[in-house]
């Protein structure tokens, strides 16, 4: 859990969102409750319900981006799922809990590299050992073992093919088509499997250097208990898990249409025990949903918040508003962020020994460019800025390994020539831009 402050916070999101403050605030105050929440006695604790978010905003303006910085910044588990996906036919009510599912199942992934990093000093010399024994024989005497040992170190064996025992992955584990009941009897005979013979073996042949990774990941696996990984995962996703619902405007049934609208009322209803707080059974165990963030987003370009079931409505107390971004954002955005595409491809064609710079006019013609485009075809915001630059750069990315060496000046000639013809025609861009 971070201790940042809410400021702090939102210092960190201006790192990689331009503008919103609102929403940058709204999350920031949400994550700092579960800091607070911690701090209060255990009866308090449990009292204390996150006030769940409803961000109102075209797309492409950073709802999404906010809210997984947000995740990243506090390390807390992570998913976005579209509320329009359970109106699919072949959706039943229950499905809606499989969000937390997959949050567990992300939980998990992350619970167990993060440990897995923890022990990946132990892990790496356990592997070191095997593949030695590869090299230079089980049998091997001390002194050939110390003398693969150093050229190993040395990165001197790195191509060399060696065949090592290794856990057959693609053993009894199954996709069994989101069947929850199955699965979890699945990870039960896969339990009992282990129990009993072990993990399936087979042998591969691969260089050293391959199967280094190999090894330190089985051999950090051996290391991990995985009874710490679940139990931390679980409490990693009822304590800090953030859903992050989009489209909820699409599930929004407006009055008038009621009829034609049961299936996407039927899914707020749905949806309601999860954000309200129930538990729900997982295949690593159950989970209280209860101080899960849920941050809700939509354009509510036709419905409105109030279209929402009251129910609904009430367990989304904060209402933030994200503006459409206009060119001056884009100038910003291009040039300001942590991971502006500038910087990106700057660095993409560094590799290649291209040197890239951007002039002022250069960056303002491109947000230029993309602002108009979102004008004449449609609004994508930021999103535009990355069919944009691609298209700029497209001839580039292709010539670059012939010309290393070379200074590219982006400037506004440069995009001009690239650009200039697509961006004036509206048809022409549709397709392209
Ligand atoms: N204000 C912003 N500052 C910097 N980058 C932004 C901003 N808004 C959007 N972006 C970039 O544009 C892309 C799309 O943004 P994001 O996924 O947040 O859209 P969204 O508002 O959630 O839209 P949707 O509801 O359609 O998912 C992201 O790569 C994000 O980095």
């Amino acid at each position: 859990m971070t201790n940042l402050t809410p400021r702090e916070i939102v210092s960190e999101l201006d790192r990689f969102i331009i503008g919103q403050a609102d929403a940058k605030r709204a999350v920031a105050v949400a994550l700092r409750n579960r800091w607070r929440r911690q701090r209060l006695s255990p009866e308090m604790r449990e009292e204390v319900y996150p006030k769940n978010i409803l961000m109102i905003g075209p797309t492409g303006v950073g709802k999404t981006e906010i809210s997984r910085r947000l995740a990243k910044l506090a390390k807390a588990p992570f998913l976005k799922v579209e509320a329009t996906k359970f109106t699919e036919v072949g959706y039943v009510g229950r499905d809606v809990e499989q969000i937390i599912r997959d949050l567990v199942d992300a939980a998990m992934v992350e619970t167990r590299e993060r440990m897995r990093e923890e022990v990946k000093t132990r892990a790496h010399k356990a592997a070191e050992e095997r593949v030695i024994e590869a090299l230079a024989g089980a049998d091997a005497r001390e002194q050939t073992r110390e003398m693969f040992r150093r050229k190993l170190r040395d990165g001197e064996l790195d191509d060399k093919q060696i065949e090592i025992e290794v856990a057959d992955t693609a053993g009894p584990q199954m996709m069994l088509g989101g069947n929850p009941g199955m699965e979890m009897q699945m990870q039960g005979l896969q339990d009992l499997f282990k129990a009993f013979g072990g993990a399936k073996k087979t042998r591969r042949k691969m260089s050293v250097a391959e199967s280094y990774e190999v090894l330190i990941s089985e051999e950090a696996d051996k290391l991990l208990d995985d009874e710490m990984v679940k139990t931390a995962a679980l409490e990693a996703v009822s304590q800090s898990g953030i859903v992050f619902l989009d489209e909820i405007d699409k599930v929004a049934a407006r009055a008038e249409t009621r009829g034609a609208d049961v299936s996407r009322e039927g899914v707020q209803r749905d949806l309601l025990p999860l954000i309200e707080g129930t538990t729900v059974s997982t295949k690593y165990g159950p989970v209280k949903t209860d101080h899960i963030l849920f941050i809700a987003s939509g354009a509510f370009h036709i419905a409105k918040p109030s279209d929402l079931l009251p129910e609904l409505q009430g367990r989304l107390p904060i209402r933030v508003e994200l503006r459409p971004l206009t060119e001056e954002d884009f100038v910003r955005i291009l040039t300001e962020t942590d991971n502006a595409l500038t910087r990106q491809y700057t660095a993409l064609m560094g590799t290649e020994e291209v040197t890239v710079t951007f002039t002022e006019d250069g960056i303002a013609a491109l947000a230029r460019i993309a602002a108009e485009v979102n004008r004449s075809v449609e609004n994508i915001g930021a999103r535009r800025l990355y069919t944009v630059m691609e298209r700029v750069f497209e001839e580039l990315s292709f010539t670059a390994p012939d010309r290393a060496g070379d200074i590219v000046t982006v400037d506004a000639a440069f995009v001009e020539k690239h650009l200039g013809a697509l961006a004036q025609s509206a048809d022409l861009s549709r397709y392209v831009l």
